[in-house]
């Protein structure tokens, strides 16, 4: 992993402690300890219905737990005008994502941070995803008429150009053709490369899991974490799409 730490940039975290989610008085899950941190790369795993998008928006920041506490350390201070304190802080991106309308290429330039990057690199940031996500010939095209794994690797290369800190997947693969199956891993791996804490959900073992360095297994309604990480029949695939692009910056 080639996470560069400077001193003047301490690394973000969330730390979640004695979390339980109860849906109508039903236990969803619970956890005593999780530790979420840049250069972080987790599989969450779990069954269907089992409460992985629940626990994302959790750590996002976009629903309360029933009881426990979610803290962050590293981030810059909260703007007093935002009550939630955890919202933005990692990110969420959902199964089927939320677009602008408006073109591709309108949706992987709006709403970037334009403080974050040099004009000059972000220009070239941008290319790099359009190039990565082979999106070039949609570039043009409204955003609503992309197909689901279109739709996916867009939302993945608008990640990419924003570069969170900490970025959760939920079952980024799913529904996919082999072909943005490799573009989609390809990306992710870019954003391991680049230091991004990773969540990926997925209910079954892929090859997503031969990226990942830890396991969150949510089973019998508790979050089991482990450092090992089961691994998947079609591993071969994910080391063949490793991986034809460098670090970019
Ligand atoms: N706001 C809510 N109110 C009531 N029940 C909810 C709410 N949100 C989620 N649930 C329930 O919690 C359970 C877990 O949902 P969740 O989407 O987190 O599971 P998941 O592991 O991501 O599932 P999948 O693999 O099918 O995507 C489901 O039974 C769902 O219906």
């Amino acid at each position: 992993m080639t996470l560069s730490h400077h001193s003047d940039t301490p690394l973000v975290s969330i730390h979640a402690t004695n979390l339980l989610i109860t849906f109508n008085q039903q236990l969803l899950f619970s956890a005593d300890n999780l530790h979420f941190s840049q250069g972080d790369v987790i599989y969450l795993q779990g069954d269907n219905g089992s409460g992985k998008s629940t626990l994302m928006k959790l750590l996002a920041g976009l629903i309360k737990p029933s009881q426990g506490q979610i803290t962050s350390q590293g981030f810059a201070p909260q703007a007093w005008w935002r009550s939630a304190s955890m919202l933005g802080k990692a990110v969420y991106l959902h199964q089927h994502p939320y677009l602008f309308e408006g073109s591709v290429r309108y949706n992987l330039t709006y709403a970037l941070d334009q403080r974050a990057l040099a004009p000059e690199q972000r220009k070239k940031r941008i290319q790099q995803a359009i190039h990565m996500a082979q999106l070039t010939d949609l570039l043009d095209h409204d955003a609503s008429d992309l197909s689901g794994g279109e739709r996916q690797r867009l939302a993945i290369a608008r990640a990419w150009i924003a570069q969170p800190k900490l970025l959760m997947l939920d079952e980024p693969i799913s529904n996919m053709d082999k072909h943005s199956q490799r573009l989609v891993l390809a990306m992710i791996n870019q954003l391991k490369q680049d230091g991004t804490g990773l969540i990926i959900s997925s209910h079954q073992t892929c090859g997503l899991t031969a990226l990942c360095q830890q396991h969150w297994h949510i089973k019998q309604r508790t979050i089991h974490t482990s450092i090992h990480v089961p691994q998947s029949d079609d591993l071969h695939d994910t080391h063949t799409t490793e991986l034809h692009y460098g670090t970019s910056n």
